[in-house]
């Protein structure tokens, strides 16, 4: 008998609830992933979700999908860490701070005790400070400590910018850098479609690219999870296709440029030992490089302002 070696491709989710379920469904779809374990406080949670997500499997494509515990993190490519407290309606994302910081110092040893070569792919909000929390408490190199950053933000800028170009969202390249939050920074200097700076694309395609409408765009961008949360109490969607779009560059080995939030340890415009977002190449080894932007004045202001609110809040954390 012919002994084949098999490795498979298993992903761990810590935290069954809205993201991490949805997420565990995109993965399921993608036909990434050999095996899902989810991993819950609250076991029954996970058990259901587990259960319910088998029942798709023979409609999709093949998966070990089962409710776990830390030891099943055993041999994981990535961790993905959903756990914690979300927003409530009219909460920002930096108030879960101390709450999600106590609930990373239970998780996050007991990731590290079974699985010390694997990625952390971190969610959970607020997802820069959690993503240096990840950092600091693994002691992992900062290549393998990944927070889903302004990848959300990214999509939802090039999805509202696509609306208003009228082409495909994919077709748009712009990014939004900085924090997850209320001081990200969208990099106007840099937004192109077809190769075009924006001004420029206007004028050859006789568009609107007022001001107004441009600052409209960014405003809806940064507060999309304040009018999500207000109208069905939670966003799933946008984050759970963008970790599994993290995952893919990571599992696939594809070099992809993402805005991750990562932890900087070279000066960036000034900027170190925080984690935050830039356009980041993901591959493998999970952070490969991160890219050195040409950002105009503006844009480095914003940044360093925005680093500057999270090393601050950094600098309060008992870690
Ligand atoms: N980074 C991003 O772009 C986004 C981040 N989020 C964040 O993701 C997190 C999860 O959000 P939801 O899934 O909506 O919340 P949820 O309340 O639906 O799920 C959280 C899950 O974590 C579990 N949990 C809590 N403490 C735990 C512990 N110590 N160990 C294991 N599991 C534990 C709970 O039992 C629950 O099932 C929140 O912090 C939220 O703000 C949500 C959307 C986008
Ligand atoms: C909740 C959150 O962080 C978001 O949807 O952007």
């Amino acid at each position: 008998m012919t002994h084949v070696f098999k490795k498979p491709t298993r992903v761990a989710i810590v935290g069954a609830g809205n993201v991490g379920a949805t997420f565990a469904y995109s993965l399921l779809i993608s036909g990434l992933a050999s095996e899902i374990v989810l991993i819950d406080a609250n076991h029954a949670k996970a058990e259901g979700e587990a259960m319910d997500l088998n029942h798709a499997m023979p409609l999709g494509r093949p998966a070990r999908i089962w409710a776990g515990s830390y030891e099943d993190t055993a041999g994981a490519v990535i961790t993905v860490i959903t756990a914690g407290s979300a927003q409530r309606p009219g909460e920002t994302r930096l108030d879960l701070v101390q709450r999600n910081t106590e609930i990373f110092k239970q998780i996050i040893p007991k990731i590290v005790e079974n699985n010390p070569n694997g990625i952390l792919l971190i969610a959970t909000n607020p997802v820069d400070i959690l993503t240096y929390v990840a950092f600091k408490i693994s002691g992992f190199r900062r290549n393998h400590v990944i927070g889903s950053g302004t990848v959300l933000d990214t999509a939802r800028f090039r999805y509202l910018l696509s609306q208003h170009f009228d082409v495909d969202p994919r077709s748009v390249h712009a990014h939004i850098i900085g924090e997850h939050g209320d001081s990200e920074v969208p990099v106007w200097s840099l937004a192109n479609i077809a190769g075009m700076r924006l001004p420029q694309y206007c004028a050859v395609n006789e568009l609107g690219c007022a001001d107004e409408t441009l600052n409209t765009i960014f405003e809806q961008t940064r507060d999309a999870a304040y009018h999500i949360i207000e109208r069905k109490g939670a966003t799933y969607y946008g984050i759970a296709s963008g970790l599994v779009r993290i995952c893919e560059a990571i599992i696939r080995d594809q070099g992809t440029v993402l805005s991750v939030s990562s932890y900087i340890d070279e000066p960036y415009y000034g900027i170190e030992d925080v984690c935050l977002s830039l356009p980041t190449i993901v591959d493998l080894d999970g952070v490969e490089r991160i890219i050195r932007l040409d950002l105009n004045e503006e844009e480095v202001i914003g940044l360093q302002k925005s680093a500057n609110l999270l090393k601050n809040i950094i600098s309060q954390l008992k870690i």
